[in-house]
């Protein structure tokens, strides 16, 4: 359970709060008009903006002073951040060593997760040789490998064209069932929120509503959230 206790973030000035639990093992889409404070609340829990009132705690443990890459967390950004002169094997492995020797196991893992996205025949391949979905399928599988229990999305698939992004929708559904992981996953189109999310939580003017069931607030939604949706 990730409990997020009358939480106050500052990003550069900007100020978001939040008070609210996810359960473990929820899926819960982030939506709300730009500039909200969507990334913002992301960042806070992967630990890149500072909490500076309340408490972010993580199955009882308190994560406000936890460095970024000790937090039980991994996070997926829109550029999928590949380094281009690396392999999809290397860049894989960066999820477990970032000097990438890696211990037998470590490539075995590695392997498993290039395979269980579906790129087991282009592990050699460097990104600029591989499609835009492809290179989703390769940042997904750095986050796959690294089976963190939080998973964070930010806008991951907003570059790719419908029939792509929900494959990677429906891959990362998969993905999180198998693994048990809880998912945030910022999104501008409800349509993903709908595919994917158990719950939303709206953002708007920094302030992060509670979740709530994903069909219910769509269907009947709230004025803050009619007007994002037009
Ligand atoms: N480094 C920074 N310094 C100061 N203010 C910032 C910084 N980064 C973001 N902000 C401000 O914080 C607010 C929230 O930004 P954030 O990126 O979290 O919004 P968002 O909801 O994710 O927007 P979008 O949908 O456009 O990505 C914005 O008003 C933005 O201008």
């Amino acid at each position: 359970m990730l409990k997020l206790e009358q939480l106050e973030i500052d990003n550069g000035g900007f100020l978001m709060r939040a008070d609210f639990v996810v359960p473990a093992e929820r899926k819960i889409a982030v939506i709300g008009p730009s500039g909200a404070g969507k990334s913002t609340l992301i960042g806070a829990i992967a630990g890149f903006h500072p909490v500076v009132r309340g408490r972010l705690v993580w199955r009882g443990d308190v994560l406000n002073a936890v460095e970024p890459g000790k937090r039980p967390v991994a996070m997926l950004f829109q550029d999928g951040n590949l380094f281009p002169h690396l392999s999809v094997a290397q860049n894989v492995g960066l999820g477990l060593n970032p000097d990438l020797r890696l211990t037998a196991a470590q490539s075995e893992q590695v392997s498993n997760a290039i395979s269980r996205v579906g790129l087991a025949s282009m592990a050699d391949r460097k990104p600029a040789e591989l499609s835009g979905g492809q290179q989703s399928r390769a940042a997904l599988a750095r986050v796959l490998v690294q089976a963190r229990p939080l998973l964070l999305l930010d806008e991951p698939f907003a570059a790719l064209g419908p029939a792509l992004k929900n494959e990677m929708l429906d891959l990362v559904d998969e993905l999180v069932r198998e693994s048990g992981a809880t998912l945030l996953m910022v999104s501008h189109a409800p349509e993903d929120a709908r595919r994917i999310a158990d719950q939303v939580v709206l953002v708007e003017g920094g302030m992060a509503h509670p979740p709530q069931e994903t069909g219910g607030l769509l269907d009947n939604p709230p004025p803050a959230l009619r007007d994002y949706l037009g």
